[in-house]
């Protein structure tokens, strides 16, 4: 690691990691704590004043394999996902995944919060505790005063550019679907919520900025007791006599908090000797303390996009999506002039946060309803997958013609398989051990099926539909009536497409072939008891080890139903709190 001239010989709480979490929690613990130093060192690069992260309508141009803002975690091939190695891009900047980010915003069900605190025993930290949180830290701008939002806080929350396309589905899918209305909130917390089509709030603000973290938390301000670093990888934090003392040459007085995200954090405390034997021994690594839940629980939500033809005057993303300079140019100079046009928004602009009605049951198959019964029946607030229409297709197009697209995209709320992410050794730069672990478990094919099939009969549905894009969809025999052959929208109360056994398999492969990450990962250094995995108890305590925390989203024991941003801003405030109140402050 390098370490700049300028970072200096003592601190008294330093991150390891730089990301959504860390940035909210060390501007916190800075204006409360005035008297102490902090140290943030981040791998990636500074994102301050960066159009790339302050304009929206860039945020593919992450994921592009030359970015120099994302690390990229390849997954061990498996079966499951057709013998692909599935590959999880992950935030690495100044901000982490909030200045890469997708911005979408949605927020968990009240339950998934409730689990954290009543099923892994961490007081505190259930839903009463986190919503306001949530609320604190950001402003609603899409109905100021809004008593389920904040009206007050750094994050700014708009509609972001909506498009048409959006507006289609909105109206035309209350419509077709049974029993499931327009909604003006889709992320209320609690049942009312669910099977509810709405409009696509956005981590962006009215005026088409990126709400980021390090903009809105730490560059706008100005500290003299916070320094963060960028381009400074940690490769392991400094034990001695049984406590964390500093981040390798770098010694702190109090404390040392991990907050390298959910693929980052379990590889640094492997690499500093916390972890299973197996794997410590396997990379040579001495062992401190033996916490075999360290890197074990990886979990995101399995995410399907099926691309679909648009008629030529949509307006969609693909021409920004292709790089056309034209339009390019005239949407930056609108920005330039009042952050307004597309530039500003994501082309995600409708969703409905679905889950099946009772008599819908029968059509996910027997494989599910014990599923059902242990994650579902008893939680109404929970929906199975988050389904939306999106303007454009989100992807490489050089090999597709220059024409307009659409896509459904379907992610899993509350995905079944458990993956694992370890060190494979001691070499701080070498690739992981990773396993996703997607479709381990044919509950989940059974749940992404159904969804191909929701989203279908409505995207055929839509005005601007002018049929599939054949090879981004099942390979149904010519012959069969699900066969993908219509060129135009069908009307409202047209039949729904029927399959059969062999048209269902054909979707199974099709989603073995296809499912991606939601760029979700979660749960890797999870906050539950000890003898249940657990890596912190519910102050972010390392077990076995003293002044050492994580804070970031790889401590939630279980999954959230809602893109993690929000969860993630919940985890830092909370932490933020805690540690506070530990260092003789207050916030
Ligand atoms: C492409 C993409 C799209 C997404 N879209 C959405 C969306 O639309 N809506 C939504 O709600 N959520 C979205 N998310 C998820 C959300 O951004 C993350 O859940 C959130 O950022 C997690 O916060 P974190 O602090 O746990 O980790 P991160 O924000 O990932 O921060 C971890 C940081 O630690 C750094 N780090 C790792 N290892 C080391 C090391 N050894 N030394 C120093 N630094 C290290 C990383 O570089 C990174 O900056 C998306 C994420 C990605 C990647």
């Amino acid at each position: 690691m390098s370490i700049p001239h300028s970072i200096q010989a003592e601190y008294d709480v330093v991150f390891a990691g730089g990301g959504a979490a860390a940035c909210i929690i060390a501007s916190r613990l800075a204006t409360a704590l005035p008297h102490l130093k902090f140290l943030v060192l981040e791998s990636g690069p500074t994102t301050k004043d960066k159009d790339e992260h302050r304009q929206p309508g860039r945020y593919l141009t992450h994921l592009l394999p030359t970015s120099t803002t994302m690390q990229f975690y390849a997954s061990t091939p498996t079966e499951n996902v057709a013998g692909r190695s599935v590959i999880v891009p992950s935030g690495r900047c100044i901000g982490g995944g909030s200045s890469v980010n997708f911005m979408l915003y949605n927020r968990p069900a009240a339950s998934d919060l409730d689990e954290w605190e009543t099923e892994y025993g961490n007081a505190g930290w259930g839903s009463k505790d986190l919503i306001p949180l949530m609320k604190k830290a950001e402003t609603y701008e899409v109905e100021p005063h809004n008593a389920t939002h904040g009206s007050d806080g750094p994050l700014k929350v708009s509609y972001g550019a909506p498009l048409d396309l959006a507006a289609q589905f909105l109206e035309i899918g209350p419509k077709f679907e049974k029993n499931r209305p327009f909604g003006d909130e889709g992320n209320g917390f609690d049942a009312a919520s669910v099977n509810k089509f709405y409009q696509m709030p956005k981590w962006i603000s009215r005026k088409g900025h990126r709400s980021d973290v390090p903009h809105h938390y730490i560059y706008n301000k100005s500290f003299d007791n916070l320094s963060v670093f960028d381009g400074c990888r940690v490769n392991r934090v400094i034990t001695e006599n049984g406590a964390a003392t500093g981040l390798e040459y770098l010694f702190d007085r109090r404390l040392v908090i991990v907050s390298a995200g959910a693929m980052g954090s379990p590889l640094i405390l492997e690499r500093s000797g916390i972890g299973k034997k197996d794997i410590l021994d396997r990379a040579g690594i001495p062992m401190v303390v033996e916490l075999p839940g360290v890197g074990e629980n990886y979990q995101d939500h399995l995410f399907v996009v099926t691309p679909y033809i648009a008629e030529p005057d949509a307006e969609t993303f693909d021409p920004i999506f292709r790089g056309d300079p034209e339009t390019w140019g005239r949407l930056l100079t609108l920005w330039a002039k009042d952050g307004s046009g597309l530039m500003g928004g994501n082309g995600v602009d409708c969703a409905i946060k679905m889950r099946p009605h009772p008599d819908e049951l029968a059509e996910l198959g027997p494989d599910f309803i014990q599923y059902w019964n242990d994650v579902f029946a008893k939680n109404p607030d929970k929906p199975l997958f988050w389904l939306s229409a999106l303007a454009g297709l989100p992807a490489d197009q050089s090999a597709l013609p220059p024409i307009k697209y659409l896509c459904s995209g379907c992610f899993l709320g509350y995905p079944t398989s458990r993956g694992h992410v370890h060190i494979a050794s001691s070499d701080l730069y070498a690739a992981p051990d990773f396993q996703c672990a997607f479709l381990s478990n044919d509950c989940d094919l059974a749940a992404l099926r159904w969804g191909y099939k929701k989203g279908r009969e409505l995207i055929r549905r839509l005005p601007s539909f002018r049929g599939a894009l054949v090879p981004g969809h099942p390979q149904f025999a010519p012959d069969s009536p699900a066969a993908l052959t219509e060129t135009g929208p069908v009307p409202l109360d047209a039949p729904k497409v029927v399959y059969s056994a062999e048209d269902d398999k054909a979707i199974d492969d099709y989603v073995r072939q296809w499912v991606a990450t939601t760029w979700h990962s979660l749960g890797t250094c999870a906050m539950k008891p000890r003898d249940r995995g657990g890596v912190v108890d519910s102050k972010l305590n390392v077990y076995g080890i003293g002044k050492l925390k994580v804070a970031d989203l790889s401590i939630p024991p279980s999954n959230v139903n809602s893109n993690t941003y929000s969860a993630a801003v919940a985890v830092a405030e909370k932490a933020a709190i805690i540690i506070a109140a530990e260092l003789g402050g207050k916030i």
